[in-house]
């Protein structure tokens, strides 16, 4: 089955159906700006009720080291996903600070911002390929429920597994994965019910697209 990990999780009803369904990874958001942001010591009640073999990833925008410090401290992360403009060199101070993987993640629109994703490949983990956000709009970096052409990736090589997301949900996942040649897919906006509230209906029904595959 294509890998998925659910981002934006805050309930455990939304950790259950992910789990049942059998996502990959849950990500868990610590950007305060954002309507699925979570306080450090209730995501480490949430990471608790994820079984072994379900990644908890933690979600973070251009963090200073003392914020990174104190979550990671706190909450059981199995990776960190760093979604603002951190440059390559940032990625691999947090790596070797923190003792985790870094998965970075890089907004796409057109075949130069895949060039620019180059820099990255020797010193992330992983990499998260995302739709730009909109200019003026938006002032989230991601979560924003907008796709980019997937058809930019296909027959694309990486030297680090990756993901694809942006504007994924039930009905348009397949025909993504199809599309970009995907073997992992990241879902956030597409399955909630509203900014910040997961439908575990459409967790469970996104999954299912993905196992029908
Ligand atoms: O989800 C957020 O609120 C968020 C806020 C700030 C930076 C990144 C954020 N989400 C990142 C994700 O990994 C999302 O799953 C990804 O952007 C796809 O989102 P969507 O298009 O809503 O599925």
């Amino acid at each position: 089955m294509i890998q998925a990990k659910i981002c934006g999780v805050r309930t455990p009803d939304a950790i259950a159906a992910a789990v049942a369904g059998g996502a990959r990874a849950i990500g868990l958001v610590f950007f305060p700006a954002s309507p699925r942001a979570v306080d450090p010591s209730f995501a480490a009640e949430l990471a608790r009720q994820v079984p072994t073999g379900v990644q908890v990833i933690g979600l973070f925008v251009d963090p200073q080291n003392d914020d990174l410090e104190r979550i990671v401290g706190q909450v059981p992360l199995d990776m960190v996903q760093l979604h603002g403009s951190e440059t390559p060199e940032r990625v691999a101070d947090v790596k070797s600070r923190f003792g985790l993987p870094v998965m970075k993640a890089i907004a796409i629109g057109d075949a130069a911002d895949l060039e620019r994703a180059r820099s990255f490949e020797l010193v992330a983990d992983r990499l998260l390929f995302d739709a730009k956000a909109p200019a003026g709009v938006s002032s989230l970096p991601g979560g924003n429920g907008l796709a980019f052409d997937w058809t930019l990736l296909a027959g694309q090589r990486w030297s680090r597994p990756w993901m694809l997301a942006g504007g994924l949900n039930p009905d348009n996942v397949a025909a993504a994965v199809r599309a970009s040649g995907a073997q992992a897919v990241d879902v956030s906006s597409g399955v909630e019910d509203r900014p910040g509230h997961k439908s575990p209906a459409k967790i469970s029904a996104f999954l299912a697209a993905l196992r029908s595959l």
